[in-house]
């Protein structure tokens, strides 16, 4: 049983153009082809690549224990909450209400309300053990709630990713993992067109023109016959960036929105600020200047800054900038990471939004929790066992 759902999970997650391993060995390798074969009765959401599956986590029934939250409401920072009611309902792309999540007994979300909305591009931040990457897991739709919802474009998704397929094709989620998650038995451009060569019809010579529009725009052109293995670190978070803003583009789905866990972790800071202004400059509007892309780009030194790249960063390719990547939401831990590529911050504690507020707040305010993570200090409301 554990098997099946292992392959039920590695068969989601690359329906979202990520995997959740970050080698495979050849038995692993197998039992995905395997995974592969079994589903083949499953029906295919051509463009999105969703597969329909059977729902194998129901929410459960009884109320949640909403005891020992640190704080009852979150604190906001200078401008309203985006959150606010007065905003559109139609900009919310993803939205959690009251969730609850626990694994046996750890209680890691107790009542998370989070909204994301169209054009936002959002920090989750918080000690480690929050629940910043369950949250990232559970608004992918790789997780259920226990209790509460998620919403996806106004729609409660039911389920997991691919047991609503309607869901699927409101908005199409990028995942990128804190290891790359890459598949080391495959080549590069193997891995950036996984989720088109196998979950779309296109022919090979089209998905190889679609990887190599990705992988020019995160500055990575040529390495497609590369194996992951000869890449550096800094390298292959790039390759994971393509993989994730790579689409059918005869298919473009209605929304896009990229999930970044850690990006940034174990990069040296020059290599961490290409990657940092690249998940921006993938985000940037079809209809924007492309020029006022590039020199963004070689404002903040990009071009010339990344230790592991020869090539500048390319242009976002158009087939990513169809539809666009329309909002991104970024788990770190790192200052810079805060500081160049986020523009609201989510401050995660015991399990629910304790602090959000602008990111350049987050050096300013005096919200102790905050000021506590900001300085790395002993003492405050973050205990640590
Ligand atoms: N699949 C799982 N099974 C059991 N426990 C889990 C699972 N996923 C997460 N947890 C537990 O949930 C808690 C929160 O984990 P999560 O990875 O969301 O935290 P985080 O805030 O992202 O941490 P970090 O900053 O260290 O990456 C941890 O105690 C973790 O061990």
């Amino acid at each position: 049983m554990a098997g099946c759902l292992e392959q039920l999970q590695l068969r989601r997650d690359s329906s979202l153009g990520c995997t959740c391993q970050s080698s495979f060995s050849g038995e692993c390798y197998r039992s995905v082809v395997l995974a592969r074969c079994q589903s083949r009765s499953a029906k295919r959401q051509k463009g999105t690549g969703a597969l329909r599956c059977s729902p194998v986590l129901a929410a459960a029934t009884s109320a949640p224990d909403t005891q020992g939250s640190y704080l009852d409401q979150p604190h906001f920072g200078s401008v309203p909450a985006p959150s606010a009611n007065s905003q559109p309902e139609a900009d919310i792309l993803v939205e959690m209400r009251n969730v609850h999540k626990a694994f046996g007994e750890k209680k890691v979300l107790r009542g998370c309300n989070i909204t994301i909305r169209r054009g936002e591009a959002v920090g989750i931040i918080g000690s480690s053990g929050s629940g910043k990457s369950t949250t990232l897991r559970l608004m992918a739709g790789l997780v259920a709630p226990d209790w509460g919802e998620v919403r996806i474009c106004g729609q409660v998704r039911k389920g997991v990713l691919g047991d609503d397929p309607h869901i699927s094709d409101l908005l199409q989620v990028g995942m990128v993992f804190q290891n790359g998650a890459l598949f080391d038995s495959l080549t590069v451009g193997e891995n950036v067109g996984f989720l088109l060569y196998e979950h779309t019809d296109l022919a090979p010579e089209r998905i190889q023109a679609l990887t190599a529009g990705c992988l020019e725009a995160v500055g990575l052109s040529g390495v497609e016959d590369l194996q992951p293995a000869q890449l550096s670190g800094g390298m292959r978070k790039r390759v994971a960036l393509a993989r994730a803003i790579i689409r059918d583009d005869t298919h473009p789905a209605l929304n896009q929105m990229i999930m970044y866990d850690e990006p940034t972790a174990g990069l040296d800071p020059v290599a961490s600020t290409v990657v940092e202004d690249l998940i921006r400059s993938l985000h940037t509007p079809p209809s924007a200047d492309s020029a006022s892309s590039s020199s963004t780009s070689s404002s903040n030194g990009t071009a010339d800054a990344d230790a592991d790249a020869d090539q500048s960063i390319g242009e976002v390719p158009q087939q990513a900038q169809q539809g666009g990547v329309a909002s991104y939401i970024v788990v770190t831990h790192q200052h810079s990471t805060i500081r160049r590529a986020v523009d609201r911050l989510i401050f995660l504690h015991e399990g629910k939004v304790v602090w959000e507020g602008p990111a350049e707040e987050f050096n300013t305010t005096d919200v102790p929790i905050v000021k506590q993570f900001r300085t790395g200090s002993l003492s405050g409301p973050i205990s640590f066992d």
